[in-house]
């Protein structure tokens, strides 16, 4: 039997970890967050599995204003410098990426053949689509994006709108999903999408 992955993606701020907590809680599906995978990659607690080398890598290529003090990556300056430079975000991807889809293929693998949920935000730019079994997309309306972006990161507009454009445009991202869930209105009103999917796909698999 093939093991169930689906794959959950969204712009930025659409409200994808409101549907992966909610599956994890309501439906105990394990989840695995590119996000985390990604900060784990240069977490220097993490050294074990990746040596430590991204991070170095990072620090030698942008210089050590990346590091904080206690020599932990400063997200908040490497943001910075990546959100206005594609290029420089092209590189720091291309460090981080090849770890996020080996930890993805690993750690689903240890839980086979149980389904899993991989909540990953560049799942189409990233080109990891290869990985899931199918497609759920969160979309909310343009203008609440931007407003739920600014609100959580506390962000300038034109810092959010980078942030935005440095993705595919969700529109684009639409047609080559499999379920496209809207959470432009209350989170009950997500839920209830999320749990009319699952029973579609239990009634299916009966
Ligand atoms: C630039 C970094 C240090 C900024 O860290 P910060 O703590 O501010 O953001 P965080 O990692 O929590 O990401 C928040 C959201 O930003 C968006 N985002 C992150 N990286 C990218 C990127 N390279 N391109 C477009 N959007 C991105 C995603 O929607 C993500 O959910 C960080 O985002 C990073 O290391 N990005 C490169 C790795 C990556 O592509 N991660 C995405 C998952 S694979
Ligand atoms: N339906 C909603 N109504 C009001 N606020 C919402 C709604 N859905 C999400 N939010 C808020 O918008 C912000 C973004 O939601 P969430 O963190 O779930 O998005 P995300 O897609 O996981 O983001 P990222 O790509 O950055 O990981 C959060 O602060 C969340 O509380």
């Amino acid at each position: 039997m093939t093991q169930r992955m689906i794959g959950l993606t969204g712009g930025i701020a659409t409200g994808k970890t409101l549907v992966s907590d909610y599956l994890g809680q309501t439906y105990n599906l394990p989840i695995l967050d590119a996000d985390v995978l990604a900060r784990e990659a240069v977490d220097p607690a993490f050294a074990e599995i990746h040596g430590g080398k991204i991070l170095k890598a990072i620090a030698a290529h942008f210089g050590s204003d990346v590091l904080k003090p206690d020599r932990t990556l400063n997200r908040a300056k490497l943001g910075e410098l990546v959100f206005t430079n594609p290029d420089q975000r092209n590189w720091l991807e291309a460090q981080i990426h090849p770890y996020v889809r080996d930890r993805l293929v690993a750690l689903a693998a240890n839980y086979a053949p149980q389904t899993v949920v991989m909540a990953i935000p560049l799942l189409f730019e990233a080109k990891l689509t290869d990985l899931v079994t199918e497609i759920w997309l969160v979309v909310c309306e343009p203008e609440q994006q931007l407003q739920r972006l600014i609100a959580r990161n506390n962000l300038s507009i034109d810092q959010a709108k980078q942030r935005i454009d440095a993705q595919m445009p969700l529109v684009e991202k639409v047609p080559l999903a499999d379920y496209v869930l809207d959470n432009s209105a209350q989170p009950e009103d997500l839920y209830a999408q999320v749990d009319r999917l699952i029973s579609a796909q239990e009634n299916k698999n009966a």
